[in-house]
């Protein structure tokens, strides 16, 4: 198969469980909950989506014929020493295009997988963190994974609904945007109360990174 990708850049991983860590980052172009198309945006399921995705026109975006030239790019952003190697899958919906094919492309080169998913797709096997994000008026069909990161708050997405699914994780994520400063608060005042969830700070915008 061939892939859609928008982006490809090294930066550290700055949500969730894995926040500091040195990823590759691959970002898939188009998502199955919005165009990203900003005239699109009122009508779209997922309406609060922080990143452009679409197009291939991003830093070494393309449309990469199969899984071996993709992984090659990947694995050549590397600068780190020979450990450790780790790349982040997102979007965009990763799970769109994601496929054994790469999975297995990725591990021949050393690289742990992260995969961003909004949970509406089945993922293939062998991605070794599934982080899970669930959108209100999706249907969220994976139901297990690593982590289960909430962007709060959420109207129709209320954390209860998910605090006994199957994850090894639970994370907060103030929702960016206009209300950003009061969403952190809120966020901050749920983790207090319920120490099960972990607020996940979106650390890569406060220090200025990609
Ligand atoms: C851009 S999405 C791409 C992956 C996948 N489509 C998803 O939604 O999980 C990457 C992460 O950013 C989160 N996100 C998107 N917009 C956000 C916003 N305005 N504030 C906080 N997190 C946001 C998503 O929930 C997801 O965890
Ligand atoms: N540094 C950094 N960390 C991230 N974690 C999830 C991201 C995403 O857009 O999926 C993201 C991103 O765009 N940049
Ligand atoms: S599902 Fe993910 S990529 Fe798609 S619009 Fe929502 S946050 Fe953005
Ligand atoms: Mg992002």
């Amino acid at each position: 198969m061939s892939y859609a990708v928008k982006e490809i850049f090294l930066t550290l991983q700055g949500e969730g469980a894995h926040a500091g860590r040195a990823s590759v980052f691959c970002r898939f172009a188009g998502c199955n909950l919005w165009t990203g198309r900003e005239q699109d945006r009122d009508q779209a399921v997922c309406k609060f989506c922080d990143t452009d995705f679409v197009g291939t026109d991003g830093t070494l975006g393309g449309r990469y014929a199969d899984a071996d030239q993709l992984a090659a790019v990947i694995a050549a952003q590397w600068i780190g020493d020979d450990q450790d190697h780790y790349v982040v899958i997102t979007g965009g919906e990763p799970l769109l295009q994601v496929d054994p094919e790469l999975i297995d492309a990725l591990h021949k080169r050393g690289f742990a997988i992260g995969v961003e998913t909004n949970g509406t797709i089945e993922p293939p096997h062998g991605i070794d963190w599934l982080c899970v994000s669930p959108k209100a008026g999706a249907p969220l069909r994976v139901q297990c994974g690593n982590e289960l990161k909430l962007v709060y708050p959420q109207d129709g997405a209320l954390p209860e609904r998910f605090q006994h699914l199957a994850f090894e994780r639970f994370s907060l994520q103030p929702m960016d945007g206009p209300r950003q400063a009061d969403n952190t608060r809120e966020a901050i005042d749920y983790c207090l109360r319920h120490p099960q969830w972990r607020l996940s700070v979106q650390t890569h915008k406060a220090i200025g990174i990609r």
